[in-house]
């Protein structure tokens, strides 16, 4: 494993020879001629593209938050608006929007960027949005032992807008709820009148 700040997928740069090959060959069979100009060298990019988009494989999102700070804050704590880029299990189209991240410390505190870091490690590989979602919860139950946590995520899947049922605009929203937040309505209103801010 890499080191959480800059990875990129090194198995994709280990494969990057026969990457390019099955890319050179899945434009071949759909049509392309490969060897025009504008596609020499896209094989190379795409190849390059995947070592970005899927260098999550590269980090366990539990290291992510090694760095943590003894603090007595046992108040909300809400980091909203992260975005992501994921790519669909389904068809390998990509889907992207926001998570909202809200936890009640108990005695530890996660340096903020780590939240956004967390949010990269778990999105960039195949997914789905449930998952990603309940990722994140349990890892932060998991690292930090808050009170609670809850994370909701939203997404626009382009396997729904560009092709297949074609609806362009649908949003998909999934939430995920853990501990003090699963028995205290008034902490989830809370929560979820700060992410509507
Ligand atoms: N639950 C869930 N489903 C997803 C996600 N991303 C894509 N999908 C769905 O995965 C399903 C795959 O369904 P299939 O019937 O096997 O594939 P398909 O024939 O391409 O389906 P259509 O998209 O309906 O044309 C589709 O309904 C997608 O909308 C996700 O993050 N979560
Ligand atoms: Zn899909």
């Amino acid at each position: 494993m890499s080191g959480v700040k800059d990875y990129r997928n090194e198995l994709v740069a280990q494969n990057r020879e026969q990457i390019e090959q099955h890319i050179r060959e899945i434009l071949r069979l759909i049509g392309e001629d490969v060897d025009r100009e504008g596609l020499i060298d896209t094989p190379a990019r795409v190849t390059r593209m995947y070592e970005e988009i899927f260098a999550g494989y590269q980090v366990d999102p539990r290291d992510v938050l090694g760095v943590t700070f003894d603090e007595q804050h046992e108040e909300l704590v809400i980091v909203k608006d992260i975005v992501y880029y994921s790519q669909c299990e389904h068809h390998m189209a990509p889907f992207f929007g926001n998570v909202h991240i809200g936890y009640i410390p108990s005695g530890k505190i996660a340096g903020l960027s780590k939240l956004a870091r967390l949010v990269e490690a778990v999105t960039r590989k195949l997914q789905v949005q449930e998952r990603i979602t309940s990722e994140i919860a349990d890892i932060m139950m998991e690292t930090l032992q808050p009170h609670g946590v809850m994370v909701i995520v939203d997404g626009q899947h382009l396997c729904m807008c560009s092709r297949g049922v074609k609806k362009p605009g649908s949003k998909t929203m999934t939430s995920a709820v853990r501990g003090s937040f699963l028995k205290d309505a008034a902490l989830r209103a809370e929560f979820l009148s700060l992410v509507k801010e």
